[in-house]
């Protein structure tokens, strides 16, 4: 498991942009046949990319984690951006296809990865926060999310938002998480521009060429900084932070949030104009 230790609000101000990434961006999640951690300091989140092949891959615990097994004391949202698989939770196996979704409750103490066919891996990615109650596992196929619809050709935004792991949904401890497919020809993610001091998030684009970027915007909006970011790596948003986007082409990226609510839509509106 690979450690990031993220920059604070003063500090991020004076970095350059490979420190910044040291701070904020994983290393690449997507290794066929590996499960790559990396545990951040925001919020403490435990992002990880599972790509199995020919065998199954366990979801190990960590000496960091002081748990007997990783969600003793977790609960971890996955959502497969790959080919078909299964996760297997104690005993229980759930089909995943491709942009499925599936919750695992805190002190689920087996958890198992495999691909259909390994020359077209599943691709699991996992975010986990700390959870204080048991509550139940659950999947959520594509179709089952609320959708979205947001943004217009015009503004070069228009873009779904599958909202899978949420209130109403699932019931959850802290984790909030979902994905948005950006429409042919819109490249500007979360336009526009919010915060919320009330949760943190990650964000991790996928679904475009591998000689493509998203240009991620961070920082406050008075002091805005972009970092070009390639598929299968996740930048984590501190409180203060925007987190929006602008890439090369379309895309789609999976969000997930942690902190003091859930509410999806509190959030801190500015507008494009008040970036500096
Ligand atoms: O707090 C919510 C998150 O930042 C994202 O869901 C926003 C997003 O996907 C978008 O507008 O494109
Ligand atoms: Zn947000």
């Amino acid at each position: 498991m690979d450690f990031m230790f993220s920059a604070d609000i003063r500090s991020y101000k004076d970095m350059r942009n490979g420190e910044l990434r040291e701070a904020f961006v994983t290393q690449q999640l997507f290794v066929d046949g590996e499960i790559k951690l990396t545990y951040t300091d925001v919020d403490r989140g435990v992002i990880a990319g599972i790509t199995p092949t020919t065998q199954a891959i366990d979801l190990p615990t960590h000496k960091e984690l002081a748990a007997d097994y990783f969600c003793q004391r977790r609960e971890a949202g996955v959502i497969n951006i790959g080919g078909n698989g299964t996760i297997t939770v104690d005993g229980e196996t759930y089909a995943m296809a491709n942009k499925d979704s599936l919750y695992i409750a805190k002190e689920s103490k087996e958890v198992q990865f495999t691909s259909e066919d390994p020359a077209n891996p599943a691709k699991f990615y996992l975010v986990s926060y700390p959870a204080h109650r048991v509550t139940k596992t659950v999947h959520v196929p594509k179709s089952d999310a609320k959708r979205i619809e947001l943004g217009a050709q015009e503004t070069s935004n228009e873009r779904t938002i599958f909202q899978s792991i949420r209130p109403g949904i699932v019931d959850s401890c802290q984790l909030v998480m979902g994905m948005t497919e950006l429409k042919p020809g819109s490249v500007w993610n979360t336009k526009p521009p919010h915060t919320h001091f009330r949760r943190t998030e990650i964000y991790m684009y996928f679904d475009l060429p591998e000689e493509e970027r998203v240009f991620h915007l961070m920082g406050e909006p008075s002091e805005v900084r972009p970092l070009p970011l390639e598929p299968g790596v996740a930048i984590a948003s501190p409180s203060w932070s925007i987190h929006s986007g602008v890439g090369t082409t379309n895309y789609t990226f999976v969000w997930a949030m942690g902190g003091e609510n859930q509410e999806f839509d509190d959030m801190d509106h500015i507008t494009v104009a008040d970036l500096k």
